[in-house]
């Protein structure tokens, strides 16, 4: 068989297999048809190469050797037409090489005729290949044509489905339409029905009424009917009756006429015709009467046909009513069903609502529980970092101010605020702000403190804890601090609250911690601190001593005399009595306050008032010592002057407010910006409250909103502020607690600092004695100074000699309660020196002050000497303390700073206006200190600013500065009585 049939074959069976795949991918088909083709020519190749190795000589052998006879051999049995064509070019190139190898001219004649044959052989099989070739490419034309048409039949294919997806997409959206339109149809038909069904409503109520109509009619028809029937019948009756009568009357008459006639007939002939005419008329009467029945009858005839035709015309309607009416219960039912799959459908739907409601409040919960948690934990982040807090509070309009525009857009749950202009348009006109909790107008005194409360409880677990209100004036800081003037329980600001509650507190706790309270109260009026109660208590010359420290734990066995001859108070009334003492405090304080009306606020305060309350609870059990204080600040209010419409003192007393705020603003700023310099000192206010800015101390402020669109700056600017403060961290607050052992400790090292500082005195006066100065003026001295200290700290002696003595007692307290104020919270400068020192010195201060205290029922009599003659020993010496304490309040832990500080609250307290009377009636834990001699009070601040430079001759540039700066504050002081006193006693101290 020829190789290239056994091809063609492989080849035409590819292409059935081709044909038959074609419903495959063209492409793909195509080449693995090409494949196969390859496939085919490999193996005829390898066909046509075996029969070369079976017919033709080898390699090896040679043409010219072979025989003739071989070579025609070869030739005639075909064997070269059988051999693949590479053989044959194989066999001519071999003897084309065998010629050249034989380097020889000429050709054996048989080589040549086998070379000649070969040749013709291979031109054959060159032009039928070449033949099949064409063929093959006519075979591959229509090959290809055919896969071109098939490719157009997927293309066409492919087209077409690309067109039925468009129709299924048309069909899908007209079924879209379509189930629109049966979804409206349905509407419709709901609305179909519900109209049906009034409709079907409307026409039984009309069926009904015209049921009952022609029920009437027909009665009534029947009624005339009848009425008629029986008319007639009657008539007919009556009638024949009247015809029978008549006729009887006839035949009578006839008889009587006929007997008159046989009478007459004789008698009267002419009667008779008129008779007889007579006779007629009758008749005819008769004949009228009998027509006139007829009438009768046909006309109730026509009548009851009538009626009849009626009744019929209603039956009929009736029947077509009561035919619509089976069809309108017809279409009722089937609405009624259709009602039922309805309804069943809404249930299912409102079901798998209910389903999906549940989900979503349950969700709703845990959204609210994820949200408390959340809350619970920012808190006790914010504890750890000790943030400021910040409340909101927007005070309501006032009366008569309704109808004024508001600033405040939006109170969020969470302390959102945002805050608008109204007067102004625009997209940047809205402000939003994020606090700790936002209080809107119409908030509570009650709610405020609610969310307070759980602060200021923690002063009773050792706390220091600072409130204080911030914001314009007339934003209604004293308002939420104390409550509206003459307010009731129901009013009462956070200060009142916050009182009663640690009293009810510590007295629900007194079975296993015993607390002491102690409450003070001052201002600071244009940069000088006053003390509010002792002041308020002098002007009112109260003529008893209040207790200011209440021993709660003793409270039960208080049962001594008091000297101004009070009532001890019943066991059953202590806790209130206390309270409410400690409340009338308060009122007095409040009322000592400066206040003021302006354009703004019709009573404005013109201070800063803080309120203290010092509390110390020792556990009876395990006998730790916390102790805790909790300031209540309520700002004077920032003005613009031209607002306010303030001038003169007021307008003095604006600068000064809005100076401290500046420079409480100045503080926040260092503090938010972790600043190594924080600027306290620049102003009385940011002293006082140091500890509660720079300290360990829970911090919150309220800020105050006024929320008239007039005071839109002023807001925008405060929550500005707020938004700084609420950024400032304190760090974590930590609680004032001791044990017995440090704090027995502590009290060794207190009272060996003391017996050190007085062995320092001692030294510094003798040397003082040393010195080369003129007899008289070292006994001036002497006298100025006071002989050297006793050992005994209560002795007393006569009273020139006592106000010495009480002077350097008051002296050595003065410095030990300075260092222990230096760390302790109240009002101290905690900035430099915290650390170890401050249990110390805290503990030092609040022992001196609870034993001060338990001795404060002192009588207030107007004499001033008598009152110090009288007075024990400890009383006096409170009194010095006290009045010590006073000028040493917001002194600096800083040896330099302090020095300069104490000037200058020397200086603020010169403005204190309880030197006009000796009667001062000690009403504070620090009270008004008792006027020291005249001549005692000259020197000192000379010697302070003398004696400083050798103290610590290395100063710093800001302590020099404040050093010049109260320098000349205190000379010019000399004038103020208690300052100067003070001022002696400090800069010995300094000594
Ligand atoms: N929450 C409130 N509800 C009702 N009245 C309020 C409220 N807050 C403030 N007021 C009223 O607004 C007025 C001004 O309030 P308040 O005197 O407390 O302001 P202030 O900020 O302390 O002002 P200043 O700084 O001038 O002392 C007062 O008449 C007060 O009673």
């Amino acid at each position: 068989m020829n190789p290239l049939h056994g091809v063609r074959a492989s080849e035409n069976e590819g292409s059935d297999c081709m044909h038959e795949s074609l419903g495959g991918d063209v492409s793909e088909q195509v080449e693995n048809f090409k494949i196969q083709s390859e496939a085919l020519s490999d193996a005829s190749n390898t066909h046509v190469e075996n029969k070369v190795t079976e017919s033709l000589p080898g390699k090896h052998g040679s043409y010219y050797d072979l025989p003739a006879t071989k070579l025609s051999e070869l030739m005639k049995l075909g064997n070269l037409q059988t051999a693949s064509t590479q053989s044959l070019l194989y066999v001519v190139k071999t003897i084309l090489d065998e010629n050249i190898e034989k380097s020889s001219a000429n050709i054996p004649m048989r080589v040549a005729s086998l070379l000649k044959f070969t040749m013709q052989e291979i031109e054959q099989r060159v032009s039928k290949e070449s033949e099949n070739m064409k063929k093959q490419g006519s075979i591959n034309k229509s090959r290809e044509e055919r896969y071109q048409s098939k490719i157009r039949a997927l293309e066409t294919l492919t087209a077409g489905t690309t067109e039925e997806n468009k129709i299924i997409t048309n069909q899908l959206q007209q079924i879209k339409i379509e189930k629109a339109r049966i979804e409206e149809e349905k509407k419709l038909e709901h609305q179909d029905m519900i109209r049906l069904l009034k409709e079907k409503e409307n026409y039984e109520i009309q069926i009904s009424s015209m049921k009952q109509e022609l029920d009437l009619t027909k009665k009534t028809h029947e009624n005339n009917f009848v009425q008629l029937k029986s008319q007639y019948k009657e008539t007919i009756a009556e009638l024949e009756r009247k015809i029978s009568s008549m006729k009887q009357e006839l035949d009578q008459t006839n008889v009587i006429h006929e007997n008159n006639i046989v009478e007459l007939k004789s008698q009267h002939k002419e009667t008779i015709a008129e008779l007889e005419r007579k006779i007629m008329e009758l008749e005819c009467l008769l004949a009228d009467s009998l027509k006139k029945v007829k009438k009768v009858e046909e006309l109730s005839e026509s009548k009851y046909m009538r009626l009849k035709k009626k009744e019929l015309g209603y039956k009929h309607f009736m029947d077509s009513h009561i035919r619509s009416i089976q069809d309108l219960r017809k279409a009722s039912d089937s609405i009624k069903q259709d009602m039922l799959n309805t309804k069943r459908f809404y249930v299912e739907e409102l079901n798998h609502f209910e389903i999906e409601l549940k989900e979503l409040v349950d969700a709703a919960q845990n959204y609210h529980t994820v949200l408390k948690e959340n809350r619970s934990l920012y808190n006790e982040v914010q504890d750890l970092k000790g943030n400021i807090r910040v409340y909101c509070r927007v005070r309501p309009f006032l009366h008569g101010q309704h109808k004024k525009k508001t600033t405040i857009d939006y109170i969020g749950e969470n302390g959102e605020l945002v805050v608008a202009n109204p007067l102004k348009q625009g997209k940047d006109t809205h402000r939003t702000f994020k606090f700790d909790k936002v209080f809107g107008p119409s908030i509570t005194q009650e709610d405020v403190f609610r969310d307070t409360q759980p602060l200021i409880r923690s002063v009773l677990d050792g706390y220091n804890v600072c409130i204080f209100a911030y914001g314009q004036t007339g934003s209604g800081k004293t308002y939420t601090m104390t409550g509206p003037s003459s307010s009731s329980v129901e009013h009462w600001g956070v200060n009142y609250r916050a009182l009663n509650d640690l009293f009810n507190i510590s007295q629900s706790r007194k079975s296993y911690i015993a607390y002491e309270v102690g409450v003070q109260m001052v201002e600071i009026y244009n940069e000088q601190v006053r003390d509010l109660l002792s002041n308020g208590i002098s002007q009112k010359r109260y003529p008893f001593v209040v207790l200011v420290l209440l021993d709660l734990r003793t409270l039960g066995i208080w049962n001594t005399t008091q000297p101004n001859g009070l009532a001890v108070p019943d066991a059953s009334m202590h806790e209130v009595k206390s309270t409410a003492d400690v409340l009338e405090l308060m009122n007095i304080g409040l009322m000592s306050r400066a206040i003021c009306a302006t354009a703004l606020n019709e009573r404005s305060s013109r201070s800063h008032s803080v309120l203290t309350v010092h509390v110390q609870g020792r556990n009876l059990e395990t006998n730790v010592v916390l102790r805790g204080n909790l300031h209540l600040v309520d700002l004077a209010g920032s003005e613009r002057v031209d607002r306010s419409e303030v001038t003169g003192d007021r307008l003095r007393e604006a600068q000064h407010i809005n100076k401290s705020l500046s420079a409480l603003g100045d503080v926040i700023f260092a503090l938010a910006q972790k600043s190594p310099h924080v600027p306290y000192r620049n102003s009385k206010l940011t002293q006082v409250l140091q500890s509660s800015l720079g300290g360990q101390a829970k911090t919150l402020m309220f800020v105050q909103l006024n929320p008239d669109v007039e005071s839109y700056s002023e807001t925008v600017s405060t929550l500005k502020f707020a938004e700084r403060v609420s950024g400032v961290e304190l760090g974590a607050a930590r609680s004032n607690k001791e044990g017995r052992g440090v704090r027995e400790l502590m009290e060794q090292v207190a009272l060996l600092k003391d017996a050190i500082t007085r062995k320092d005195e001692e030294i510094g006066h003798l040397r003082q004695l040393k010195t080369n100065l003129p007899r008289e003026k070292r006994i001036t001295n002497q006298s100025r100074y006071g002989p050297p200290p006793s050992p005994r700290r209560h002795s007393l002696g006569p009273a020139s000699q006592l106000r010495r003595t009480s002077s350097e007692q008051s002296s050595r307290i003065v410095e030990k309660l300075a260092s222990d104020l230096d760390n302790s919270s109240d009002y101290s400068d905690k900035h430099s020196e915290a650390g170890s020192q401050q249990s110390t010195d805290e503990l030092k201060h609040h022992q001196e002050f609870f034993r001060q205290s338990r001795l404060t029922v002192v009588n207030g009599d107007h004499n001033g000497s008598k009152e110090l003659e009288s007075r024990s020993p400890v009383a006096d010496q409170i009194l010095n303390h006290n009045d010590d304490m006073d000028l040493l309040r917001f002194e600096d832990g800083d040896d330099d700073e302090r020095l300069s500080d104490i000037s200058d609250s020397v200086l603020s307290m010169g403005g204190t206006e309880t030197d006009g009377s000796n009667s001062i009636v000690e009403y504070t834990m620090f009270p008004g200190p008792p006027k020291p001699p005249p001549e005692i009070l000259e020197k000192p601040s000379v010697s302070a600013k003398l004696r400083r430079p050798l103290q610590k001759p290395v100063l710093t540039g800001s302590s020099r500065t404040s050093l010049n700066k109260n320098s000349s504050k205190v000379s010019s002081s000399k004038k103020t009585n208690t300052g100067s006193s003070t001022t002696v006693r400090s800069s010995k101290r300094r000594q």
